[in-house]
């Protein structure tokens, strides 16, 4: 190379350097990847006559093109929910009518009292809708037992969701097709308070912040008290939740594929009030710590999918032992019976009086397993002799578990216009 050819690619290095520099000053100086949210601060939802598009780019809407640094994923964020929202403003108007689906769900898992729950493939379908005069009709599980007032939880539910949009309740009608047993430890008053709160903010055309927030599980948990059953009949799947202080948070536990679940669910009805008050109020020192390590190795079997951990995973001293003792007498001979029978575990599903086997099957649905793979008869024919030999009489359910929670199915008017068709043609 000449010396003049090295001059010149010498100026020409060095007028890309200064190039680069400043585009990189203007890109941190203009760009909204410098914007962050003070710190701890939850972005929040313009009402809903403000154009979304421009809450987030307010000092520069047309910035959205500009350059985001790999690190930046908030920014990523914030700029996929202002496209989202911007596609999604029109269905944020008040409606009519709403269908909602939302899966039965079984708490505890053993140890993990007040904090774990599974959504099970089971599911009710509550329809709300304006009205003349205000009506509960239900058909199916509990259609004769639950509350027809307002003291129902739909009721309860849909009314949280009006004063979350901070507007007043109209008159409606309710009707519920259920198919999650009622007050049998498998979630129906939570399904019932997740519909009727999802059913409410559609019905009110209201939305929620959700990111960062967790607007939905947040009334939700508030009604219910604990988090156990909520969240997975909002996320589905296995969810572990906590209150950090400040609000519930809930994360999803890894669920090994083609786990079965086989349910003795009893004829007889269970309040959960009824189980908690049986409760001591304190534990020992050695309880907490039997039950922390039960809890670990249970969140630890699912997360590897190690289902031979999974019986020492449901163990528990804090609830079971006293349930079983006073109030479910059949407790632990079904558990041991479904186990001696090929269940990976068993336990008392949420409060009670139904026992939930896990087991171990190939992935895909039932009828396309082959016998060998399948334990769920064997199981359940052992739970059922062992509730015969306690006289109890109840039926067994074989489901799964199901990953996804609740979800609307109808609206009227449609969210589907001519240009967007939404999954269902809701
Ligand atoms: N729509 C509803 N569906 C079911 N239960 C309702 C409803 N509305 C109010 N309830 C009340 O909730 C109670 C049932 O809830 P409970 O917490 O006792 O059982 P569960 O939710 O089925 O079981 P678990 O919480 O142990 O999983 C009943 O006393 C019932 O009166
Ligand atoms: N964690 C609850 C489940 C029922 O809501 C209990 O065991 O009482």
């Amino acid at each position: 190379m000449s010396s003049n050819e090295s001059t010149k690619l010498l100026w020409t290095a060095v007028g890309a350097a200064i190039a680069g520099a400043g585009v990189a000053v203007a890109v941190l100086k203009y760009s909204p990847a410098r914007y962050s949210a003070p710190k701890d601060e939850e972005p929040s939802f313009p009402p809903l006559h403000q154009k979304r598009t421009s809450f987030i780019y307010e000092n520069n809407a047309s910035s959205s093109n500009s350059v985001i640094f790999p690190h930046n994923h908030e920014e990523r964020m914030r700029r996929q929910i202002t496209a989202r929202a911007a596609v999604e403003e029109d269905n944020f108007m008040p409606r009519d009518s709403v269908t909602v689906r939302v899966p039965a769900t079984s708490a505890n898992m053993g140890p993990g009292y007040d904090t774990i729950g599974m959504a099970v493939d089971l599911w009710s379908e509550v329809t709300v809708e304006r009205a003349d005069t205000f009506e509960i009709t239900a058909e199916g599980e509990g259609a004769t037992e639950m509350p027809k007032d307002e003291t129902n939880y739909m009721v309860i539910g849909c009314k949280a969701a009006f004063e979350a949009a901070n507007k007043p309740l109209p008159i409606l009608k309710y009707h519920v097709f259920s198919r999650v047993p009622f007050a049998r430890g498998l979630g129906s008053s939570s399904a019932a308070i997740v519909a009727g709160i999802i059913a409410g903010l559609i019905l009110a055309g209201h939305r929620l912040p959700c990111w960062g927030s967790e607007a939905l599980l947040q009334i939700a948990a508030g009604i219910e008290g604990h988090p156990d059953n909520v969240a997975p009949v909002i996320y589905g799947g296995i969810q572990v939740g906590i209150h950090n202080g400040t609000r519930w948070v809930t994360e999803r536990v890894p669920c090994p594929a083609g786990l079965q679940l086989v349910m003795f669910i009893p004829d007889f009805i269970g309040k959960t009030s009824d189980a908690r008050s049986v409760l001591q109020p304190t534990i020992s020192r050695e309880d907490a710590a039997y039950n922390i390590s039960r809890v670990a190795f249970l969140v630890h079997a699912l997360c590897v999918g190690n289902l031979d951990n999974l019986k020492w995973g449901v163990e528990d001293r804090l609830h079971q032992p006293q349930r079983g003792g006073k109030l479910y007498k059949y407790l632990y001979p079904m558990i041991e019976a479904a186990e001696n029978a090929g269940a990976a575990c068993a336990y008392l599903s949420g409060a009670g009086p139904t026992v939930m086997a896990i087991t171990a099957g190939a992935s895909g649905d039932i009828f396309a397993q082959r016998e060998k793979e399948r334990s769920d008869l064997a199981v359940a024919k052992a739970m059922r002799q062992a509730a015969k030999e306690f006289g109890v009489q109840g039926q067994v359910v074989v489901t799964n578990v199901s990953n996804e929670g609740a979800r609307v199915v109808k609206v009227v008017p449609p969210f589907s216009t001519g240009g967007i068709t939404y999954r269902d043609n809701i």
